[in-house]
């Protein structure tokens, strides 16, 4: 029986383009060859925005539902005024397809420059909510533009929506081999929502004894992620907490560029999405200075998510293997994606 995969692209801006070119690259070479690869991509991003003055009109949404799961590459643009690529087009798709489960692992691969000393075996998972916390768009500003000026940014936690992002972080934790799950907030200051995740963490434990359970405050976190990152195995947390100790999570194992996520619907009605953790990086794109590293290694999460185990494996291995033979010479984007891809067919 022949299967297929019906993916949905969306490169997005900046180095977007350039990393999920070599995704597609290694998805093509990584898949059985019974497997027809069928991808659609959707012209969405900055472009777009300063051609149509549209970020995710309702005709792409509805059609962007009938995919087995979204890579996308990033979106940003300094062309583009701050909030309206991330808000109308990111977060709505984030929201829109329910992708509470925001999926970030940090593995440090041997071989591979970290900044911590004694290189420290480094493997854990960060769940981060995705659907709530200070990202649901709940505030507003009064006296806007004057020096009397006041805004709010309120942080929304529903108990219906932390207690299913513990849940899935609790399920993880219970299948991998530590079982440990460290819940990262800040209740001695935010004691309203902080109460209601350490009630919610501590009833939903109740159900999961194999688990070993830790709560740290997150500026604690941060400390533990660069001086004993070993410690972690599974870390639950809210969605901007989630967002920060990612980026610190990435630069301690080996820089932002090799950092992947997956915006997961544990459900399965919508589809979930894969893209890594950085952002469109003006700064370089155009230069073939990204590493599409991050985008492969998102690539074998949406395997994986798929059912295509062995393949996400494969990349993974590609990812190891490639890392190991790193010897600091420049390679370009394109030169990076070539290697893995081979790595992978063969
Ligand atoms: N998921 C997303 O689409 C996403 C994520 C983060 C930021 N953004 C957006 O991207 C834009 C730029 O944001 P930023 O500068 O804060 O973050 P960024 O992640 O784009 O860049 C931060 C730094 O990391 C470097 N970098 C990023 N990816 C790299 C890669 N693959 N290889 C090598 N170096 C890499 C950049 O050159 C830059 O110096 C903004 O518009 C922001 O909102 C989007
Ligand atoms: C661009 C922005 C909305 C996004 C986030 O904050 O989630 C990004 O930083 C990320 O980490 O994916
Ligand atoms: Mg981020």
């Amino acid at each position: 029986m022949s299967r297929s995969l019906n993916i949905a692209v969306i490169p997005g801006d900046g180095i977007g383009q350039e990393v999920v070119a070599q995704g597609l690259k290694v998805l093509s070479a990584a898949l059985p060859q019974d497997v027809k690869l069928e991808t659609t991509e959707y012209d969405l991003g900055a472009q777009r925005w300063h051609r149509t003055g549209e970020t995710l009109p309702d005709a792409e949404l509805e059609a962007l539902k009938g995919h087995d799961a979204i890579l996308l590459g990033a979106i940003g643009d300094p062309s583009v005024p701050s909030g309206v690529l991330e808000r109308g087009l990111l977060l709505k798709l984030r929201f829109a397809f329910d992708h509470y489960g925001n999926l970030r692992p940090s593995k440090l691969f041997p071989n591979t420059a970290t900044p911590l000393a004694g290189s420290p075996e480094i493997d854990f998972v960060v769940v981060r909510e995705g659907t709530e916390g200070p990202y649901t768009g709940n505030g507003g500003s009064l006296r806007t533009g004057t020096p009397a000026e006041v805004a709010t940014e309120v942080s929304l936690n529903t108990a219906y929506g932390v207690e299913r992002v513990v849940r899935d972080a609790y399920e993880r934790a219970d299948s991998r081999p530590r079982k440990k799950l460290t819940l990262v907030h800040k209740n001695n200051v935010l004691v309203y929502a902080g109460h209601l995740w350490k009630n919610v963490f501590d009833a939903v434990g109740k159900e999961y004894p194999e688990v070993t359970t830790d709560y740290l405050h997150v500026d604690a976190a941060t400390i533990f992620f660069v001086t004993q990152p070993e410690r972690f195995d599974v870390i639950v947390t809210d969605n901007l907490f989630g967002d920060i100790l990612t980026d610190l999570a990435a630069a301690v194992t080996g820089g932002i560029g090799l950092a992947a996520s997956g915006n997961i619907n544990p459900t399965g009605a919508f589809p979930s999405m894969f893209e890594p953790v950085h952002g469109s990086a003006p700064d370089i794109a155009g230069t073939g200075k990204a590493d599409p590293t991050a985008t492969i290694l998102s690539v074998a999460l949406l395997l994986r998510h798929l059912g295509f185990d062995a393949e996400a494996v494969r990349i993974e291995e590609a990812v190891s293997a490639d890392l190991a033979g790193r010897d600091g010479a420049f390679r370009t984007t394109e030169e990076i994606g070539d290697a893995l891809a081979v790595r992978v067919a063969g």
